[in-house]
């Protein structure tokens, strides 16, 4: 592609000669001759360093924020919009020819897609789905490394979505993503805001900050639709110029709001009112914030113009999210969930909804991810204390972290009345729970939900914990 046409949304403060551009690339060590190459400041490095590199290898163009000095300098505002404008062009501006569906929030969002795309393609509409699992159209299924790709992968996978003839495509937009500008100059034709609680505080300054970030999808679509029942939720809808869409499980003045929630240990049953009609809304997957996730599923697809009947009888048939609240095992003793919260809000809720309906205890196994929001590791205790009977503390990713050491930062989140044990091998601590569960316990194992990996220092291992459990539950039961 001609480098003018990729340059004609951007504004340019540096003369150029139009050349054949072959690919676009943030990264120097991948430049072939006749890529451009884009500097991105990074979290470890600033890509201007990488500049001279890049015209080594053969970079048609090097596009900058600030006067390098070099020949072939693109000098632009803000490389990281620049880029994702670059690669919308690139690959044709596939958001604009399809209907693009952003779903941000700490919570809820791989939920909540996955809900959407089976709602949608029960209307008939064929639908691709990015996110933290795995990227899906038709029988296509992807792995992807982000909750939301970089903004070459993101603009890719929209084209190959538009080529396999989907009309519509659901995204989760991760904070990360917001700030980094992956996703800027996409168009949506909605944007969901679930709610904003602590998480990834080790990238995000303060709350504030975490919220600017989220906030920025919603200047980006036609419709906005927000969760007001969220304090932030709804801080957002206040503050937006234009009232957007707005449900809640407690303000009857919403849009789309759920009463009378009746919770069992594998359903949710709510009504629903909009418009002044009420309608009985069933969903099998448990928890007093799976209304939440319904009702931000049933606002997204009916301000889109799907029917409410095709929305409920949908959500109906939804058999459940892998790795959320997911039974993974049960004998006449005890059934073991595997779950993925990994924030304090999260393991409150889910812990919460289990005891609401558990004959007998509630045993919590958890571990606190390596490189990441080291403050909420006691905040993670705290909300497991809350409504477990008993505790497992243990290992999820370590990372380039000492498993103990963060095990350490979690053990001072317990009261002295707190009831737990230490077993830093998570295999040892599911064989724990499992060898000493007792009669109607639920085992809850925390954080790791579909993944099939543990991150340790040096290597990642494979680690499924539907496997870890069953092979346990061969030997003892
Ligand atoms: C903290 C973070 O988000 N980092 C992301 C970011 O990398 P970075 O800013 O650290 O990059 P950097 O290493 O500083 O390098 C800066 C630039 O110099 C370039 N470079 C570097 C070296 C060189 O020799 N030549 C060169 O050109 C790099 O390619 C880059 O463009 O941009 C990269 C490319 O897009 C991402 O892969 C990377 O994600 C890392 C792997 C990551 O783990 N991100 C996680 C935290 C994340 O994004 N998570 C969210 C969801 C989390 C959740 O909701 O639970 C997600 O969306 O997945
Ligand atoms: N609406 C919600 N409110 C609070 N907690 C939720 C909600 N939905 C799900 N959870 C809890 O959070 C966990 C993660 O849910 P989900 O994967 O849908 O969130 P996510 O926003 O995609 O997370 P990530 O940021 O890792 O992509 C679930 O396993 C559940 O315990
Ligand atoms: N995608 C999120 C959640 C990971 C959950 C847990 N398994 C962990 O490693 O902390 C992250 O990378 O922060
Ligand atoms: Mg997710």
């Amino acid at each position: 592609m001609k480098l003018s046409e990729l340059m004609e949304e951007i504004e340019l403060f540096s003369p150029y000669h139009d050349c054949e551009v072959r690919e676009i690339r943030n990264n120097s060590k991948l430049i072939e001759p006749g890529d451009l190459y884009v500097a991105i400041p990074g979290t470890n490095v600033d890509g201007h360093q990488f500049v001279a590199d890049a015209l080594k290898r053969g970079a048609c163009g090097v596009v900058v924020s600030r006067d390098m000095g070099v020949q072939r300098q693109l000098l632009v505002k803000d490389t990281k919009k620049a880029y994702a404008l670059l690669c919308a062009a690139f690959f044709g501006y596939p958001s604009r020819k399809l209907k693009l569906i952003g779903v941000t929030g700490t919570n809820g969002k791989t939920s909540t897609t996955t809900i959407i795309k089976h709602i949608l393609e029960t209307a008939g509409l064929k639908t691709g789905l990015i996110g933290t699992i795995q990227i899906e159209y038709g029988d296509v299924v992807k792995p992807n490394p982000n909750t939301t790709p970089d903004a070459y992968m993101f603009q890719k996978t929209l084209k190959e979505m538009e080529e396999a003839g989907c009309q519509y495509v659901v995204s989760e937009i991760s904070s990360h993503a917001l700030a980094q500008d992956r996703i800027y100059g996409c168009a949506f034709e909605v944007c969901a805001f679930t709610n904003l609680t602590q998480d990834h505080l080790d990238y995000h300054k303060d709350m504030e900050d975490y919220f600017q970030a989220k906030k920025k999808l919603f200047s980006m679509g036609n419709i906005n639709v927000v969760n007001i029942h969220d304090p932030y939720g709804k801080r957002l809808a206040e503050e937006l110029p234009d009232r957007p869409v707005t449900f809640s499980v407690s303000d009857p003045e919403a849009d789309f709001y759920a009463s009378d929630m009746e919770c069992t240990a594998s359903s949710v049953q709510f009504r629903m009112t909009s418009d002044g009609i009420t309608s009985k809304v069933t969903f099998a997957i448990p928890g007093l914030y799976s209304v939440e996730n319904a009702l931000t599923a049933i606002s997204i697809c009916t301000v889109l113009g799907i029917s409410m009947q095709t929305v409920i009888s949908a959500l109906a048939e939804v058999k459940g999210v892998r790795g959320r609240c997911e039974i993974i095992y049960s004998n006449d003793r005890y059934m073991v969930v595997c779950d993925y919260a990994h924030t304090p809000d999260g393991i409150e809720n889910i812990l919460q909804s289990l005891k609401a309906v558990a004959k007998g205890r509630v045993v919590a196994l958890f571990g606190c991810g390596g490189d990441r929001d080291r403050t909420k590791r006691p905040l993670m205790a705290k909300a497991c204390e809350k409504y477990a009977d008993f505790i497992i503390v243990t290992s999820d990713n370590p990372r380039s972290e000492d498993p103990e050491a963060i095990i350490a930062d979690i053990l001072p989140g317990f009261s002295k009345k707190a009831e737990y044990v230490k077993y830093t091998d998570r295999t040892e601590a599911i064989r724990y729970a499992m060898e000493h569960a007792r009669q109607d316990d639920i085992i809850v194992l925390l954080g790791k939900g579909h993944e099939t990996y543990q991150v340790l220092k040096d290597e990642t291992i494979h680690y499924d914990e539907r496997e870890v459990v069953a092979q346990i539950a061969e030997k003892i039961d």
